[in-house]
């Protein structure tokens, strides 16, 4: 194993099959030669989890590899060479060697199927499991052919179960559409949406996803962008009924999008005359994760209580810690363990850290 003691990992592209396309954006990022949409939209980001998708059941998609000490190894094995140190004594007393989130970059060129994911309650109640998938999405920019980028958090006007059954397996996605509102998205938003609310990412909304580490999904539309999803890629191996028990009917105005699913920022604290961190979700908010956010145009001592996964939104920096010394750019994503005392990190003009926390 490298020598990973005083460093941060970094964490290289890890790009995932999915049944909806993009990802033009996410090959740009990594300087592909002809960057183009397809069906690998989404990059994982120090992921233990494995991705569930209809035909690739052979292929250990969805794993992080890790970069430290200049060297490439496994993800997963990294940390359990020293979960202590990685993930922290009291994380891993808590919940075990694993770092209970999934991140990731999501860069959709069509509007994503209807869908919904269960809540943790769901998840432990009905699939015995100790994560559902509540998940969270901070909005770093929006393709500019998208004159309204949007996405879908529902129910508006929430139809009655018998009659969203009838129209699933219709497939009436007219009326299913006609239950939700669009809500207005712009780069830096940041929105939370709990397990069992049925939603729909719109197209061109590139962004950071921030969720609890499962791949269940219930899907109610069953083909986009000329993709045919097999029955059993619908509702997780099970039937209509499943799918429709997953969804909480609870209408959810627009005024209650603004209140609850809208984020932050808050509790701004000063890290330097130009500098300053706020949190953009907080344990208040949801159990399974925490989001903050570090604005700076001073160089700054960053100290944490717990490891996360940084991601850097905008700006480009040095960053120093130990002996390493590391340049990074609009993009770039490491895990900061728990063990790590702090980093040095100066920025050249303005810079911006996005960081993702496991639950407390
Ligand atoms: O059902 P689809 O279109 O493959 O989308 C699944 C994707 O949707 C999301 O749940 C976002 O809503 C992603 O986490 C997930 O990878």
């Amino acid at each position: 194993m490298a020598n990973y003691r005083d460093k941060v990992v970094l964490l290289p592209p890890n790009r995932v099959w999915r049944s909806y396309t993009g990802g033009a954006l996410l090959d740009q990022i990594s300087g592909a030669s002809t960057p183009a949409d397809n069906h690998f939209p989404e990059d994982w980001i120090g992921s233990l989890t494995r991705a569930i998708s209809p035909g690739r059941e052979e292929i250990a998609e969805g794993i992080s590899t890790a970069i430290v000490d200049e060297q490439s190894c496994d993800f997963g094995t990294l940390l359990a060479s020293d979960p202590d140190y990685f993930l922290g004594a009291d994380h891993v007393a808590k919940h075990g060697p694993s770092p209970m989130l999934l991140i990731k970059f999501l860069d959709p060129a069509i509007r994503l199927h209807f869908q919904c994911h269960p809540s943790q309650e769901f998840a432990r109640r009905v699939l015995n499991s100790p994560s559902g998938k509540t998940e969270a999405y901070h909005i770093l920019r929006t393709r500019p052919e998208e004159s309204a980028p949007f996405i879908y958090v529902g129910f508006q006007r929430p139809p009655d179960p018998a009659d969203l059954k009838r129209w699933i397996e219709t497939q009436d996605i007219a009326a299913i559409e006609a239950c939700f509102d669009k809500i207005p998205v712009k780069r830096g938003d940041t929105f939370l949406i709990p397990g069992g609310v049925p939603h729909a990412l719109g197209p061109g909304v590139f962004m950071v996803e921030i969720q609890e580490p499962t791949d269940f999904v219930a899907r109610y539309e069953f083909q986009r962008g000329g993709y045919e999803l097999p029955e059993a890629a619908r509702f997780m191996g099970r039937d209509v009924d499943f799918g429709v028990s997953l969804i909480d009917f609870m209408p959810r105005p627009l005024s209650a999008i603004e209140t609850h699913s809208r984020c932050g920022p808050r509790d701004r604290q000063e890290r330097g005359p130009a500098s300053w961190q706020e949190t953009l979700i907080g344990p208040d908010q949801t159990p399974c994760f925490r989001v903050g956010r570090t604005c700076f145009a001073d160089p700054i001592t960053k100290a944490e209580d717990s490891f996360y996964i940084g991601i850097v939104t905008a700006g480009s920096l040095e960053l120093h810690v130990g002996d390493q010394s590391l340049q990074l750019n609009t993009y770039d994503k490491f895990f900061c363990p728990a063990g790590l005392e702090s980093l040095e990190l100066r920025p050249h003009g303005n810079a911006e850290i996005l960081e993702c926390y496991p639950p407390l």
